[in-house]
């Protein structure tokens, strides 16, 4: 199933001949001087297509720095006027919409909290009805690709058509090197449904830590993401917010130029022969896998009778225990990984146990009523 977007190309609505796609600027701004200092410097190198800035800032606690404000607005439109660089701030509230789009601000983002309430992006679309402005939807902070893709519908229905998304990674409890976890699955998710929808991934919010920007950011762009948006700081020993993600507009043009590009496709009919004859293959072993995986659940079926007819119970810990353990080693040896075997395992597992317990129970399953929620 795809999703029913209206969506204008990037190329609309900001300049894309740089490789790749930058949107740059401090976490927050904080001075009139910092704020416009950065975008001269970034400006200059060339590489970036548009000016980020926070100026509302929604904190997890009170007390920390919530933005400098409107006036940051301001501060803005003089950087805009002496950088030609195009602007974008997040908005939270309605009021945020209303003095962003007075103060002439060119693109619009909704932060990952607000996509995270229904009731926040429906106040911001409320707000932008009638507006022609382009709009980025950071991923929700928990990792619910439906709140993603309702944010983004619910602006595109206000009329908003230059509409991307950011991938800013998800917050999780288990312990790891990123501030948020990436969870691709989930970007690789929102894309297969709307491959027209443009995707800028967030690589200072998912690492938290300038060092590690240019694994995320590689792999963005090995992704097929559309572009890049990192918080870049005159002088990040000294940032306000968010100090150990931002780098300065030097860094940032290193970081960069290190970056390898590549492309969904290339024209070399050599190559495209070659890959073409590898996908053949593919297709090839594709349509074993499923015939062997048909025939085993034919196999499975036999059993889920047979345990039916001898009163046999349909889960069997130590079968299953076994295979787990000898499937995996042997896939070890065959140098897939263990975590990826085991999931194949586990889901084939599941299916089979479906199958069986539909078998067992024929005739009677639950009343469609009584799995309605109350
Ligand atoms: C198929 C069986 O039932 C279940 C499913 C299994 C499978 O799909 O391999 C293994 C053990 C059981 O939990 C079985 O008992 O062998």
């Amino acid at each position: 199933m795809k999703l029913n977007l209206n969506i204008q190309p990037l190329e609309s609505w900001i300049k894309t001949g740089k490789e790749p796609l930058l949107i740059a600027g401090p976490c927050s701004a904080e001075t009139e001087d910092q704020l416009v200092a950065t975008a001269h410097l970034l400006a200059k190198t060339g590489r970036v297509s548009a000016l980020r800035a926070g100026i509302w800032k929604p904190r997890t606690r009170p007390g920390e720095f919530e933005g400098i404000g409107s006036i940051g607005l301001e501060w803005l439109k003089r950087a805009k006027e002496e950088t030609s660089l195009p602007t974008a701030v997040e908005v939270a509230t309605a009021k945020h919409v209303e003095e962003a789009l007075k103060a002439g601000v060119d693109i619009l983002w909704v932060g990952a909290r607000s996509t995270a309430n229904p009731f926040t992006v429906q106040e911001i679309a409320d707000a932008l009805k009638g507006v022609d402005i382009p709009v980025m939807v950071k991923n929700p902070v928990n990792p619910d690709l439906t709140l993603w893709i309702g944010a983004l519908e619910r602006i595109n229905n206000a009329g908003i058509t230059k509409l991307a998304a950011i991938h800013r990674g998800f917050s999780s409890y288990e312990k790891s090197a990123f501030r948020n976890e990436p969870m691709w699955d989930l970007a690789i998710s929102l894309k297969t449904l709307a491959p027209e929808l443009p995707i800028i991934n967030d690589p200072s919010h998912i690492t938290g830590n300038r060092d590690l920007i240019p694994y995320i950011a590689q792999k963005a762009l090995d992704m097929d993401m559309q572009g890049l948006m990192i918080e870049s700081h005159i002088d990040p020993s000294i940032a306000w917010t968010d100090a150990k993600q931002q780098v300065t507009p030097a860094a940032l043009v290193e970081l960069i130029d290190n970056l390898t590009l590549r492309k969904p496709e290339v024209r070399n009919v050599e190559v495209n022969d070659k890959l073409h004859e590898l996908r053949n293959q593919i297709d090839k072993i594709d349509d074993l896998v499923i015939q062997k995986i048909a025939e085993r659940m034919q196999i499975v079926e036999k059993i889920g009778n047979y345990k039916k007819d001898n009163n046999i119970t349909i889960l069997q810990v130590s079968r299953w225990d076994e295979i787990l353990h000898k499937r995996t080693s042997y896939a070890k040896a065959l140098k897939l990984s263990t975590e990826f075997t085991e999931k194949l395992l586990e889901l084939m597992h599941s299916e089979s146990i479906r199958k069986q317990t539909e078998i067992m129970n024929a005739g009677q399953e639950v009343p469609a009523e009584k799995l309605t929620h109350a």
